[in-house]
């Protein structure tokens, strides 16, 4: 297509949302002329199930759960008043505690204020408040932000050592939906550590955000925690950024939740509408099915031109791939479906992987994301009429053009700036995207059945090391292989699961346990110091 002909398509098929300013471009995705109406039975089937969700229906059959994210910015639209008071009241209970904290009536124990905060939380318990706060934070933000969403020990450390004595001003947030998952319970565990290593009491320094009932919620209550704030069953845990997951971080961080809110309430006004050419989820889901032929045979890449976005392909990730990454249809036939995600950001990235989409494997789609607010001010040139953002886009239309010459398809979100309002609006954006596009393809985007094989797996791993380490410890200081251990415990075949929790053990001195033999599995002995 000339570029005539293309700025023709652009036309045609671009998508508006006035009330947040953005736009969708599809120009360059190379869909057929008649796909659109092709797969309009499919998209007025998923219209129809996304209405019957927004009204309360059992949307995760499996978990036999309502699905409620949208209710979140719209509570009127809950389809029960209890509802819609919990929302609202949650609403309201965050912005008073924020304020509490602000002004140092809820303080610390032996601080005057608190001046930073550290969540615990992993997958949607921290997705979501990573990506709010780097997109909208700033130095003179009311409390700076730092994570623990693993639970990898020098992960903590260091975040513990960036915070220093600052951690007698720190209130750190536990975030758990089930309040049961480990990588958290961990967390919370290491950062309680880190304040008694400190003469500091953790409860005093302590807020959770759990399901009533949970594990969390009962230590938080027992323990005598700040506050707890709660997290509904009907809120699935990637989609629970406008709870209070994300809007309780972000309101003490001292952004703008309620121009989030309304960001998100204006996208989900412009994606209910039945027209797929002027609804930019249906147009996003639409080109999703087409670029993979509705199997996800491409992967999709977030190319966002802003480093404040740089977070959103991680978050896209859990979203995307969470919900549409499943064996099962929603009739039981092995279907094996997902998109894959990932990205990082331009132009950098044109420094880095973008040689292989232009002339490597054809796999993808890319989807841009242009900001066109480059600074809040001082435009500085770089050359005689030319700044670095003008640069940005520069790269950004020069490396679209360059993939679209080469049959390389991709999509074009443009948002005025990374506001409050756009972020919740992108959010929303890709939450009803993502929901469609289950439809499209009939699976249910709400439940996560895979991870919980991998939990399990890890719990048996960690029971295997207890019985290790016992025998060990009987053997006092003999040294026994690895074959002979797994022996031993009576679990022969779990030989290399043992193997690697010796080495694991060993190479940690402090642990107590001591290598000797040679560098191979079968030489190797080990034994208790
Ligand atoms: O909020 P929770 O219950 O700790 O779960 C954290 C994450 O773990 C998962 O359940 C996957 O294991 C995600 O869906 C979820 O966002």
């Amino acid at each position: 297509m000339s570029e005539r002909e293309l700025w023709e398509r652009y036309q045609r098929y671009l998508c508006v949302v006035p009330s947040v300013g953005f736009t969708l471009d599809v120009s360059r995705m190379r869909f057929p002329a008649d796909f659109l109406d092709r797969m309009r039975p499919q998209m007025d089937k998923a219209f129809a199930d996304m209405e019957a969700l927004e009204k309360g229906a059992v949307a995760n059959p499996d978990e036999k759960r309502k699905v409620g994210h949208y209710w979140l910015r719209a509570p009127q639209t809950a389809p029960e008043p209890g509802l819609q008071k919990d929302i609202n009241d949650t609403v309201a209970a965050v912005h008073a505690f924020a304020a509490d904290v602000h002004a140092g009536k809820v303080k610390p124990q032996k601080a005057q204020r608190f001046t930073h905060l550290l969540l615990v939380g992993i997958g949607g318990s921290a997705l979501g408040p990573q990506l709010v706060a780097d997109a909208l934070g700033t130095h003179a933000d009311k409390m700076q932000v730092a994570f623990f969403d693993n639970t990898d020990p020098d992960g903590m450390d260091r975040v513990v050592a960036q915070l220093g004595d600052r951690l007698a001003e720190t209130l750190t947030l536990v975030i758990s939906k089930s309040g049961g998952t480990k990588e958290t319970s961990n967390g919370m565990l290491e950062a309680a550590r880190a304040y008694q290593a400190k003469g500091l009491d953790f409860s005093k320094h302590a807020v959770a955000v759990t399901g009533a009932g949970s594990e969390l919620d009962n230590h938080a209550r027992k323990q005598g925690w700040l506050r707890i704030f709660p997290m509904w069953d009907w809120v699935g845990g990637r989609t629970s950024v406008m709870s209070a997951v994300g809007l309780l971080p972000a309101r003490l961080q001292g952004l703008d939740i309620d121009g989030m809110l309304a960001g998100a309430r204006d996208m989900d006004v412009a994606t209910r509408q039945r027209d797929a050419l002027k609804n930019p989820a249906a147009l996003l889901a639409l080109m999703w099915h087409h670029a993979g032929g509705g199997r996800g045979t491409k992967d999709m890449v977030i190319l966002p031109y802003k480093d404040r976005l740089l977070l959103m392909s991680r978050y896209l990730q859990q979203l995307v791939m969470e919900s549409l990454g499943k064996e099962l249809d929603l009739d039981g036939k092995v279907v094996n479906q997902g998109i894959a995600v990932y990205g990082n950001k331009g132009s950098t990235d044109q420094h880095a992987y973008v040689q292989q989409l232009r002339e490597g494997v054809l796999n993808f789609f890319v989807t841009f994301i242009e900001v066109l607010k480059d600074r809040p001010s001082g435009a500085f040139e770089v050359e005689p009429g030319v700044t670095s953002g003008d640069y940005l886009l520069g790269f950004l239309l020069g490396t679209r053009r360059a993939l679209y010459e080469k049959g390389r398809e991709s999509i074009t979100l443009t948002v005025p700036d990374v506001s409050a309002r756009t972020v919740g609006a992108l959010i929303a954006l890709y939450e009803r995207a993502v929901g469609l596009y289950a439809s499209l393809v009939n699976i249910n985007a709400y439940h996560q059945p895979g991870v919980e094989a991998g939990k399990k797996a890890a719990g048996a791993v960690l029971d295997l090391q207890r019985k290790v380490t016992k025998r060990l410890g009987e053997a006092g200081t003999e040294a026994r292989s690895a074959e002979q251990l797994a022996a031993d415990i009576g679990l022969p075949d779990e030989v290399e699961t043992v193997f690697k929790v010796l080495e694991h053990l060993a190479a940690n001195p402090d642990r107590g346990v001591v290598r000797s033999g040679g560098p191979s599995p079968a030489e190797a002995r080990y034994r208790v110091k």
